[in-house]
């Protein structure tokens, strides 16, 4: 078993799951998304079918489907893919974390269920470790993200003892801005080996400060060449630098949340930015406006986020800096 494997840190993008026109899994794209991560980006790890690949949208069978092409594409390319497995039903997502190993994902997260709720952290243990026991041989995460679960329980005390009950438990994604939970899980955890990944892209900084070990998010599609200029002024002690990149970085979020912000128009950015159709998202979301999209693209230009290098097939080139 390679278990434990390699730890997982840096940057992950949350990947979107590309789809047709008319709402079907655009699996022939998956390939060129995983070289533009690699090379336009500098980002070597994937988390699929969460939030941003609106895992919780697509059937049990679109969801095995979209972790196989990714682990498929991404072999020999990309360092780790997680598959978001957390589902309501804890058979669908045992199902899904069995899938997970079978395939050779790098390691599976959970979302606490959302619906009838774990109303404590022993409840929220009890399914988080029946899923993980489906994968023994897959690190696992918990995905945290409670503005969009409901489920309030913090992270620092889930994190409390819980290798004892899932033995393969690596590490946490965190996506709130509560970095007194989130600072409290570093602190009592420092002598164990976990990954504390950062959830939100535009305060990733002071997730570093607070010894954040990487960081998952949507916009690493299409900002992490930028967000890694972040993290190697971050390594090497230029704080003012690291500063001015996350600034700039939140002068661009900032923007589009002021226009309305989520999983559509990251959508939309990320076909402007690598010029690869992302599609439209599935209802209940709706499609990104024509003119939220003209609006963040003269922001990304202003910015120096994007240039348009030429014109290949009638169409505009865009490079992201
Ligand atoms: C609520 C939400 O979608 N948060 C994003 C962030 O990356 C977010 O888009 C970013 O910080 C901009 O607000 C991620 O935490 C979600 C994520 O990683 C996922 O798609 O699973």
């Amino acid at each position: 078993m390679a278990f434990p494997k390699k730890k997982l840190q840096g940057l992950v993008a949350a990947t979107i799951t590309p789809m047709t026109e008319n709402g079907e899994i655009n699996f022939s794209v998956i390939g060129q998304y995983v070289d533009y991560l690699v090379k336009e980006q500098g980002v070597k790890n994937i988390f699929v079918n969460g939030t941003t690949g609106e895992g919780l949208s697509l059937s049990v069978s679109e969801r095995r489907q979209v972790a196989e092409e990714w682990v498929t594409q991404g072999r020999n390319k990309l360092d780790q893919v997680v598959i978001h497995v957390g589902a309501l039903s804890l058979k669908e997502s045992q199902e899904l974390a069995q899938h997970a190993a079978e395939i050779g994902a790098d390691g599976i997260a959970v979302i606490a269920p959302f619906f009838l709720k774990p109303w404590n952290k022993d409840v929220l243990i009890n399914f988080l470790k029946e899923v993980a026991a489906s994968a023994p041989a897959l690190p696992f995460y918990y995905y945290h993200i409670p503005a969009l679960t409901g489920v309030k329980i913090r992270a620092e005390e889930l994190l409390d003892g819980i290798q004892d009950k899932i033995p393969t438990f690596q590490g946490l994604k965190f996506s709130d801005t509560d970095l007194l939970d989130f600072g409290q899980c570093v602190d009592q955890n420092h002598h164990r080996q976990f990954s504390l990944l950062f959830g939100v892209d535009e305060q990733l900084l002071s997730g570093l400060v607070m010894g954040a070990t990487g960081a998952v998010g949507s916009t690493y599609n299409y900002l992490g060449k930028k967000t890694n200029q972040m993290l190697e002024a971050f390594e090497r002690k230029d704080f003012s630098s690291a500063l001015n990149y996350q600034f700039c970085i939140q002068r661009f979020i900032n923007f589009v949340v002021k226009l309305g912000f989520g999983v559509s128009q990251t959508k939309a950015i990320m076909t402007l930015v690598s010029g690869i159709p992302m599609g439209p998202p599935r209802l209940p979301l709706q499609k990104a406006t024509r003119e939220f999209t003209d609006n963040a693209e003269a922001k990304l230009k202003s910015l120096d986020f994007l240039s348009f290098t030429g014109v290949k097939d009638g169409k505009p080139v865009a490079s992201a800096y």
